[in-house]
């Protein structure tokens, strides 16, 4: 099968992740007698530098164009002090919303393997498999006006939150429909205490459940979400919530892995193309040093297998190997505990391609 995939490594670590992705993603083709063509483009601060644009249009021509978009991140200092239309990060959020990809799916799993990793308790965090719904297209993100502006004479700024009962529900059904694939639990999370928004958001939750009575909804507000994740998380299983809670809750989410380094995720539309990225950023801290975790680029390049190609058995496999390679003491820096080896960037993309073929022969060889 011949699929083509539009690749946007964008900024700091980005160009070094994907390419530890694309490296494993042409062991699945080796192996498996697939054909994926790759094609390049610039998003972020690069495609500042290059195009002008944070997001030029050949690269949204490109992605439009594509089965599926696999993404590194974008920004970094270089680019912060920029007028609001060149910073990087409007290169991604025009991505999203050129693409409508209103859900963005981020599942958090736990490694046994790297309960050491992390600073919470083995006992709180084993078991956890939870599946974060993030509203990607819509709320503050979004919202106009934003922008400075005066108040009562001073300077001040606006942003806004606007969310359509449309936008709500179309996430909200995602949320329930992958619920019922799992353990039929949901939380979703508001601030119905407080916001208007998060009012339409619990009532358009109540109204739907009625269309799922096997799924279990609970509503929580977001600063009590933020405290039980870390508490009990075992109490959760999909957490639905509009994008901003959803940002920050995911990055909370984690650190039960041990590292933002370990996080996957999908984004989605009514139509595709998708969208796969790490969830963490472009890490300028720690960019062009070979020490970055490429496991959640990796692990996108899974989810991108699996959901856009359906290609399960890859998916799989690629997700096995990365277990085995963490049972066997790999980690980068941001995931090392004692007993453990420092491995750079490319070498635990080296040991996770190594993994993958020991596993099709130890298949073959049953
Ligand atoms: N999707 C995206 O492209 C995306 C997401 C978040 C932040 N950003 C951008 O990235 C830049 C840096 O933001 P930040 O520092 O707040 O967040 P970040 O996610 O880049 O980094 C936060 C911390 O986690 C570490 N980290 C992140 N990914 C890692 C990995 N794969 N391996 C090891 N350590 C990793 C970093 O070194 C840093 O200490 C900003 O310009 C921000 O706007 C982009
Ligand atoms: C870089 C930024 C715009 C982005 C977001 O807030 O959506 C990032 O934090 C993410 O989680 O993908
Ligand atoms: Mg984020």
């Amino acid at each position: 099968m011949k699929k083509k995939i539009a690749v946007l490594p964008g900024d700091g670590i980005g160009p070094e992740i994907v390419q530890g992705a694309i490296e494993v993603l042409r062991v699945i083709e080796e192996n498996f007698q697939h054909e994926f063509e790759y094609e390049f483009g610039n998003i972020g601060g690069n495609a500042v530098d290059i195009d002008g644009s944070p997001l030029p249009d050949k690269t949204i021509n490109l992605c439009k164009n594509s089965d599926a978009i696999l993404l590194g991140a974008v920004g970094g200092p270089k680019w912060e002090t920029l007028p609001v239309p060149l910073r990087p990060e409007q290169g991604l959020l025009k991505i999203r919303k050129e693409l409508n990809l209103f859900a963005n799916l981020r599942p958090t799993t736990y490694y046994e393997s790297l309960a050491g990793s992390s600073p919470l308790r083995q006992e709180i965090i084993e078991g956890v498999d939870l599946f974060v719904v993030r509203e990607l297209t819509g709320g503050i993100y979004f919202g106009k006006p934003s922008e400075r502006t005066t108040i009562n004479g001073q300077s001040g700024a606006v942003d806004t939150l606007v969310y359509s009962k449309e936008e709500i529900t179309r996430v909200l059904e995602k949320a329930f429909e992958i619920a019922q694939t799992r353990s039929k639990k949901i939380t979703s999370v508001d601030k119905a205490n407080v916001l208007e928004s998060s009012r339409l958001w619990r009532e358009c939750a109540n109204e739907i459940a009625k269309k799922y009575p096997d799924v279990s909804l609970e509503h929580m507000l977001v600063d009590n979400a933020a405290m039980q994740l870390i508490r009990n998380p075992k109490q959760f299983d999909v957490i639905v919530t509009e994008n901003m809670f959803g940002d920050i809750l995911s990055d909370e989410a984690s650190v039960l892995t041990g590292s933002l380094g370990m996080l996957p995720s999908a984004s989605i539309s009514e139509s595709g193309p998708y969208l796969y990225e790490p969830i963490h950023g472009s890490a300028p801290d720690i960019a062009g040093q070979n020490i970055a975790n490429p496991l959640a680029t990796i692990l996108s390049a899974a989810m991108l297998l699996r959901v856009s190609f359906q290609l399960e058995e890859e998916a799989a496999i690629i997700e096995k190997a990365v277990n085995a390679v963490l049972d066997n003491g790999f980690r980068t820096r941001d995931i090392i505990s004692p007993n453990t080896k420092i491995v750079s960037t490319t070498e635990m993309v080296e040991e996770v391609k190594k993994e993958i073929v020991a596993k099709l022969a130890n298949k073959l060889n049953a």
